[in-house]
């Protein structure tokens, strides 16, 4: 019997049968409520199941679009190396502003999180673009991190999937005076996340592979390099940790558990702090390119589909669900398409501007 907390309202055990689609919808949150109604139904076997089929399906992310084959979701999200022409119009007398997200878009997937290393190719290609136009990285990383993976400082960093945002210390400045943007909605959880970091680390320690990984204003915990056998463990240890602290919640990312504030700060929410800050809140005159590969990207995507403006590209080789407009197979299809699409809109400016 699974017995729900009685301050968090978390089941006690995280062992449940669920399709994926209703543990893992395109928000990641964990719709706990959903889950307690169907506990009591399921025995103990096909629950762990369900987990571990969950878990495994974590990396890529979210599950298959709904009744479409490849042909027919690429037909709806057309490769960015094919859109120079759409990012021309659309970007007529418009700022384009680029956000990049870090793991999986500049940087492939690899086993240790400590060596997702950004290609030189990739590092000029992010640079190249920044000469153009205002560029933030956001990441659901420590922004001192990742801004040590890419190492370019004329860029706007929000780390911690945007609840730490800093501008750029050289370069592209924002339009509203001289200040340095600096956005930290999350800093009264600071101590909370400490705390939970340290014990984290205590609780997973005896299970090998699992990494916790302190993100400042969020955490990670992976199980990338943990044997199938130990999944459900972890996840209960996690979650055993997580039940005394109701001001935190659990998403699930790519083989990796991600603890963060409840406040509702997201990396749209970042998005839309840059856009102000840069002097295009609620304006006609900007256009924002967002390129990201996970479930915590859809936040961003979605802004710019509210805005009604902007352009969402997704990497993924797999049909997703998404509000991205824009499909990239790989990092290396990033790497290629921003200089050329972004350079080429530059020259191509710059000419109707010597013709006029
Ligand atoms: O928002 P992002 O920049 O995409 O960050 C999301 C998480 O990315 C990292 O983990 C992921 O990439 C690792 C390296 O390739 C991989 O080993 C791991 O399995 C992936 O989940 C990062 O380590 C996490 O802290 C971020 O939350």
């Amino acid at each position: 019997m699974v017995i729900p907390d009685a301050k968090s309202g978390i089941p006690m055990s995280f062992s449940v049968a669920m399709p994926d689609s209703a543990l893992f919808p395109p928000n990641g949150h964990f719709p706990w409520k959903r889950l307690l109604k169907k506990l009591g139904t399921n025995t103990n076997g096909a629950r762990i199941n369900a987990l571990l089929d969950s878990m495994r399906a974590s990396s890529p992310t979210r599950r298959p679009a709904e009744g479409e084959d490849h042909g027919s979701w690429i037909l709806h999200h057309p490769s960015a190396l094919n859109m120079f022409e759409e990012i021309m119009s659309a970007s007529k007398g418009k700022q384009i502003v680029v956000f990049l997200d870090y793991d999986g878009t500049l940087s492939p997937i690899v086993e240790d999180p400590d060596r997702a290393f950004i290609t030189n190719e990739m590092r000029e290609a992010v640079r190249d673009v920044s000469k153009f136009f205002p560029t933030a990285i956001v990441s659901g990383r420590c922004r001192a991190k990742v801004h040590d993976f890419v190492k370019l400082s004329e860029l706007y960093y929000a780390g911690s999937h945007g609840m730490d945002i800093k501008g750029p210390s050289k370069g592209h400045r924002q339009k509203k005076g001289n200040q340095t943007v600096l956005c930290q909605p999350a800093r009264e959880f600071l101590p909370i996340i400490d705390e939970v970091y340290r014990a984290l680390i205590e609780k997973v320690k005896h299970i090998p592979g699992a990494k916790v990984e302190n993100n400042r204003f969020c955490l990670s915990v992976h199980y990338r390099c943990v044997d199938e056998k130990k999944w459900v463990e972890l996840a209960d240890e996690v979650k055993l940790v997580i039940k005394d602290y109701p001001q935190l919640r659990l998403n699930h990312g790519r083989k990796v558990f991600e603890i963060r504030p409840t406040i509702k700060w997201d990396k749209g929410n970042a998005v839309e702090f840059l856009l102000e800050s840069l002097g295009y809140a609620d304006s006609n005159d900007v256009l924002p390119v967002y390129i990201g590969d996970d479930r915590t990207d859809e936040d961003a995507f979605r802004v710019l589909r509210q805005r009604g403006r902007g352009l969402g590209i997704l990497v993924s080789k797999v049909p997703k669900e998404t509000n991205a407009s824009y499909s990239l197979q790989e990092p290396t299809e990033a790497s290629y398409a921003l200089p050329k699409a972004f350079s080429g809109v530059e020259e191509a400016k710059k000419m109707s501007l010597l013709r006029h």
